[in-house]
């Protein structure tokens, strides 16, 4: 097939079929709101490492950038409009595929360690953390390494450290989830178990201390679960990482190196922190290329990304979910802040003692109409002083604040009616209104406010 570019095509074109060579992919774009779907005709193919089916059509997420790749030829039919569709035989999988297989042995190697009684060392499977800039195709790689993992029946832990964008549930979270089969074409990564601290803001410089705070807790309650199940100890993690690897960035991510114990470290296009890792024991670096299909995302374009993604934890990925609108009452709960605690002045200080700002220090929010549109997530702690160690049961989503409401009382004084606010009634309806994925009453009152807002079209 030729390469087509069919932007902003108001009329879909008819189905079409596609031959690919054996080690190529078809590389599409998805308009935002048009439908695409795709159907095997013959041979065996993949997106991002899980098999397209041997029959039926599979509709394809508006605004998605995938490759169909196939290992041994085959024949697809296209239905729908793309924003681009070209075929293309430079592909680095099979580096890949062969960076999987290593992972695999050494994953082997663990599980007959544990069967041996060996030390939680030899039973520890790899820990990949994959690491590179922006736009380097580190989420794919990812998702490619769990899903070829789970069709071989691991179990492996998929750690997600992107608060920019959010693969695992809204952006602005840390969060880790078990992959049990390969990731769903459609639906994407399993949200039946995931672990996630909530960060609140989707880039780290605005509170790097919490972020390693979260990090470091992710990585406790991971290191518990290992501890218990020689499984996910031997099938190990592949942790996704931000793209943001200058200055803080860098070194936030040698900070997950350490925190999550990572022991292969794949990067992307990018080779500063072999120097830096290359030296302590038991970590390997492997300098991985990245692939020309990766699309590039503009800022403009990822921050609508975080809005879709937020969106769509409310409505579902084809809109087909319907959340619940309540009404709480303030006294109902406590919105808390992580961070940002001031510093004491000096003159509350001992003599001598110089202010600290205590970055991780948790502050009671006011409850005000600037929470409108914004996400709050709802803490597992049972105290305030638990918020920080503690993961999210889910998020709301404010759409109004009610602080109070004046009935006007005038009253008639010699002749003339004054109104006074000391007089008035003064009717104070103090209630938030929120939507949430489920009905019901919220399942803790401690709330964890973030600066993730979301703007209801
Ligand atoms: N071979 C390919 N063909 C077409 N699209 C691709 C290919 N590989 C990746 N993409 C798409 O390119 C985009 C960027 O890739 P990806 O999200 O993996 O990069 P990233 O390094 O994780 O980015 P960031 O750090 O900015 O989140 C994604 O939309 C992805 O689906």
């Amino acid at each position: 097939m030729a390469a087509t570019a069919t932007a902003g095509a108001a009329a879909a074109p008819p189905p079409r079929q596609c031959k690919l060579d054996p080690k190529s992919e078809l590389r599409v774009e998805v308009p935002p709101d048009a439908p695409l779907r795709v159907r095997l005709v013959a041979g065996t193919a993949e997106i991002f490492g899980t098999e397209l089916p041997p029959e039926g059509w599979v509709p394809i997420p508006p605004r998605s950038k995938i490759a169909i790749f196939t290992w041994h030829g085959a024949t697809l039919e296209l239905d729908g409009v793309t924003e681009s569709e070209y075929p293309s035989e430079e592909t680095p999988m099979v580096v890949y595929v062969n960076t999987h297989a290593i992972l695999d042995a050494r994953r082997a190697r663990a599980r007959a360690a544990a069967a041996q009684g060996g030390d939680l060392e030899a039973s520890q499977g790899p820990r990949v953390i994959v690491v590179g800039p922006t736009d380097s195709g580190k989420s794919t790689l990812c998702k490619m390494l769990l899903s070829w993992a789970a069709k071989l029946g691991w179990k492996p832990t998929y750690v997600d450290l992107d608060i920019g964008q959010g693969s695992i549930t809204i952006p602005g979270c840390i969060s880790a989830t078990p992959i049990e089969k390969p990731i769903d074409i459609v639906d994407g990564i399993p949200l039946e178990m995931p672990l996630v601290y909530f960060y609140g803001h989707p880039t780290p410089s605005i509170n790097p201390d919490v972020y390693k705070v979260l990090m470091k807790e992710l990585a406790k309650t991971l290191e518990r679960q290992f501890s218990g199940n020689a499984e996910s100890r031997a099938a190990g993690m592949v942790i996704n990482t931000m793209g943001w690897v200058e200055g803080l960035g860098y070194e936030l991510l040698l900070n997950a190196i350490e925190t999550f114990k990572a022991n292969v470290v794949l990067e992307k296009l990018w080779k500063m922190l072999k120097d830096a890792v290359q030296s302590k024991p038991n970590i390997d670096v492997v300098k991985l290329q990245k692939s020309e299909g990766v699309v590039l995302r503009n800022s403009k374009y990822r921050q609508k990304t975080r809005s879709f993604r937020i969106k769509e934890y409310f409505y579902g990925i084809a809109n087909d979910l319907a959340p619940h609108s309540n009404i709480v009452n303030f006294s109902d709960i406590s919105v808390y802040r992580i961070g940002g605690g001031h510093q004491a002045p000096r003159s509350a200080l001992p003599i001598g003692a110089e202010p600290v700002a205590d970055p991780t220090r948790l502050v009671a929010v006011n409850i005000s109409t600037d929470m409108i549109h914004t996400v709050l997530a709802i803490s597992y702690a049972k105290e305030p002083d638990e918020i920080i160690s503690s993961n999210v049961a889910g998020f709301i989503h404010v759409t109004d604040v009610d602080i109070q409401r004046y009935a006007w009382k005038p009253l008639l004084v010699c002749g003339l009616y004054l109104c006074s606010p000391g007089v008035n009634v003064i009717h104070s309806r103090k209630k938030l209104t929120y939507i949430a994925p489920c009905p019901g009453d919220l399942p803790s009152r401690l709330l964890i406010a973030s600066s993730l807002t979301w703007y209801e079209a």
